[in-house]
């Protein structure tokens, strides 16, 4: 390419700017100037910014796409805003400025609808999704996900398509939605002929698939992903992808106890890290290399590794300590979000979107099917098992209490043997209901299984769980039950209720409470039992 550049050279080199960054600095070398127009001088510019971002030069690139975006919003001209900020807010969140990642992509969502550009839009969801995913929010990350999915839907052959599916089906594995996940990302897969880089986009969904099976104890199988995986991101010098396969693959060998390889993977996992500059991908291969030099008896290199790990494990509750949405983000995206559901129900809805919004529709219910418990609607066990995690996780970054309730009903099964199965499954779900309108927002609800209730409450002291939990007690107790069925006998509830003690784990969480809740059936059964003199008794 000489001279001045035809539209179709910069289309071109816009393609060129990932998949060959340093080709595409090159070619721009020596074409900066003269410049002919602010519209011609703003493309040439958004490319080198996008070269440089994809050399990992973050300051560099910041620095011209970010005039770009001023140039471009000033003129009043849209070709490729979205793009810039996109970029833009990539480089914010790879920082760790959540704050500043979220508000760029607020603002290509306002330009978005404001120019009905449905790109622009999914950009913008893929990326807050993408960031509330680096704060740990997994289910805000596959609502804008979701968000998304709605507008590929509209636009099926758009290359971002598929990435959205992609996004979803690695929130549905972080949400333990092993299933969806796997459905998900095998409508990713048939998307993949619309988009720039399949090899890269394919490698992803390898490697997501072997994650899914490898979380069901599919190792070979996970295994199987993961090599095609490394195939893929070969051909396409994807480090990224390399990093994160190598890494996967290591913890997949691990789990077989093949140690040899799994240290060989992961120093081709630490090679790639290294070249992208990720603290996060170094941090779990310190941490895996560690575990297996002490288990085979290497201590030196263990210590090695653990002072490695150590260093890195600091800077990741330094940086985790920081990743809070300020409330302003919050009611932004919040009012954006209505503006762009008024939106959506104006678009008209074509023969193909529809075709695809079934498979979303398929992906929701399976979503939501395997979540939810089928006659209370309230969360089931697995969904129970993987928010207590995260709580957990939370209650540490936040270094606030955390404590949970175990309830069951009294004698529950006379219900049913005096009153029918059926009004025992009413009751039932009575009792979700009042459980869950004496509960407050952000605290969780799920039955445990059978007669049996758990209550999450982050942030609670012992106290205030008592407090929650004796309130519970007396709404059940002093419910008309009769109007449930005539005849049917005050029914009342036991609790035991727990705070987390240091470090404590999940398991350990549920297994006093349940203990507590053991002894106060034994104690007579219609009161709250914590773990320490805070008992109360029927009045
Ligand atoms: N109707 C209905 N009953 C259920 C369901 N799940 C479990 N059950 C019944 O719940 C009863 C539990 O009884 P038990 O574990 O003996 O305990 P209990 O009668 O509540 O007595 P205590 O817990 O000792 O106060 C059993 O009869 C189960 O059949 C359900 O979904 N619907």
């Amino acid at each position: 390419m000489k001279g001045i550049f035809s539209p179709s050279d910069l289309d071109q080199l816009l393609l060129q700017s990932s998949r060959d960054p340093q080709g595409t600095l090159n070619t721009l070398r020596g074409h900066l100037q003269p410049l002919h127009s602010i519209e011609y001088k703003n493309k040439i510019n958004t490319i080198h910014g996008l070269a440089l971002a994809n050399l990992w030069k973050y300051d560099a690139a910041e620095k011209i796409l970010n005039r770009t975006a001023k140039s471009l919003s000033k003129l009043g001209m849209t070709f490729g805003l979205a793009l810039v900020l996109d970029e833009l807010a990539a480089i914010y969140l790879i920082r760790g400025d959540i704050n500043q990642a979220m508000m760029t992509w607020l603002n290509c969502l306002r330009f978005g609808i404001q120019h009905k550009d449905h790109t622009a839009i999914m950009r913008a969801h893929l990326g807050i999704g993408k960031t509330y995913y680096g704060i740990y929010d997994f289910n805000n990350a596959k609502r804008h996900h979701l968000a998304a999915i709605d507008v590929a839907c509209m636009q099926p052959e758009n290359p971002l398509s598929c990435e959205a599916y992609v996004c979803l089906g690695v929130d549905l594995i972080k949400l333990a939605q092993f299933e969806s996940a796997y459905a998900t990302l095998s409508i990713a897969k048939s998307l993949l002929y619309c988009t720039q880089y399949p090899n890269r986009s394919g490698c992803e969904i390898e490697i997501y698939f072997g994650m899914t099976l490898a979380a069901q104890d599919q190792i070979n199988l996970a295994i199987d992903k993961f090599n095609s995986a490394i195939e893929l991101a070969t051909q396409d010098h994807y480090s990224w992808g390399l990093a994160l396969a190598h890494l996967e693959k290591a913890k997949s060998l691990l789990t077989i106890k093949n140690h040899q390889q799994a240290i060989d993977e992961l120093s081709k996992a630490e090679h790639y890290a290294d070249l992208i500059n990720s603290s996060l991908f170094r941090y779990q291969c310190y941490e895996m290399q560690y575990q297996i030099f002490k288990d085979t008896g290497d201590y030196e290199l263990a210590l090695e590794r653990m002072q490695l790990f150590t260093q890195s494990a600091l800077h990741k509750l330094d940086r985790d300590q920081k990743i809070r949405p300020s409330s302003t983000v919050i009611k932004l995206l919040n009012r954006l979000q209505e503006q762009l559901n008024f939106e959506h129900s104006k678009m008209e809805n074509t023969e193909l979107a529809s075709r695809l919004k079934n498979h979303q529709a398929l992906i929701r219910q399976l979503t939501e099917r395997a979540e939810t418990d089928p006659l209370t609607g309230l969360f089931n066990r697995r969904a129970l098992d993987h928010r207590l995690e995260r709580e957990i996780e939370l209650s540490d970054i936040q270094q606030q209490p955390f404590s949970l309730l175990m309830l069951d009903i009294d004698h529950f099964k006379s219900i049913n043997d005096v009153h029918s199965h059926q009004i025992g499954d009413k009751v039932l779900i009575q009792i979700a209901l009042i459980i869950v309108s004496t509960c407050r927002q952000g605290e969780f609800v799920a039955r445990y299984g059978g007669e049996e209730f758990t209550v999450l409450l982050p942030s609670a002291t012992l106290e205030a769980a008592c407090n929650v939990a004796e309130r519970i007690r007396l709404n059940i107790a002093e419910f008309d039950w009769s109007s449930i069925k005539k005849g049917l006998n005050p029914i009342t509830v036991s609790i035991g209720a727990s705070c987390r003690q240091t470090a404590e784990a999940a398991e350990s969480l549920l297994s006093r409470a349940d203990a507590l809740l053991y002894q106060a059936k034994h104690a007579g059964r219609n009161r709250v039992l914590g773990d320490h003199p805070q008992a109360t008794t029927p009045h």
